[in-house]
């Protein structure tokens, strides 16, 4: 379902498990900040909503979404965590590196996560301008923050029941 079809914040229609047992990473992009920002927020406040404790959460920014990549490769080899959340935006500028820059990070932190046989999460907005952006940061269509971290939740509690 395209994101302007729901809110990417509501979760009334499903069971969200408790996060207690988990720790995270949290991988933010710098660039279009008053955007990713917001994001952090969001997946940072959901983490707690369903039960992270605080010191469970490793935050580190990177330059732009094209270091999430190396930045959860990073965190995967140097701490236990349960699952890395990589918040980014990229918007579409005059030129085509829109386009690779989006191709490389899903292919990217597709690949981090079978490196590690760890749940990364894809958490990065890839839109046409700055409105719709703001619209999926906290905005009219919910917040991608949000979903990203009870996605992350929802995997850890999957792989920790597989164990
Ligand atoms: N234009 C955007 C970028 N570009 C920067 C790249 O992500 C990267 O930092 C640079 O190519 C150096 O390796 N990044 C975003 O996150 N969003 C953009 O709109
Ligand atoms: C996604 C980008 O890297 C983009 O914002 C850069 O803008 P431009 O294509 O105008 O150089």
């Amino acid at each position: 379902m395209a994101s302007h079809l729901k809110n990417l914040s509501d979760f009334s229609h499903t069971t969200v498990p408790t996060a207690g047992p988990y720790k995270f990473g949290i991988v933010v992009a710098a660039w279009n900040a008053e955007v990713t920002g917001k994001l952090y927020n969001g997946a940072y406040e959901s983490l707690l909503k369903y039960g992270t404790r605080e010191e469970n959460i490793i935050s580190v920014e990177v330059a732009g979404s094209y270091e999430l990549i190396a930045a959860a490769d990073i965190l995967l080899t140097s701490k236990e965590l349960d699952a890395v959340i990589c918040l980014g935006c990229v918007i579409q500028g005059e030129t085509r590196h829109f386009d690779f820059i989006c191709d490389a990070v899903g292919h990217g932190l597709a690949n981090v996560g079978l490196k590690h046989t760890k749940p990364v999460i894809f958490g990065v907005l890839t839109t046409d301008n700055q409105e719709q952006a703001l619209d999926r940061a906290g905005g009219k269509h919910g917040n991608k923050g949000d979903e990203a971290a009870i996605t992350a939740i929802k995997m850890a509690d999957m792989a920790s029941k597989l164990k």
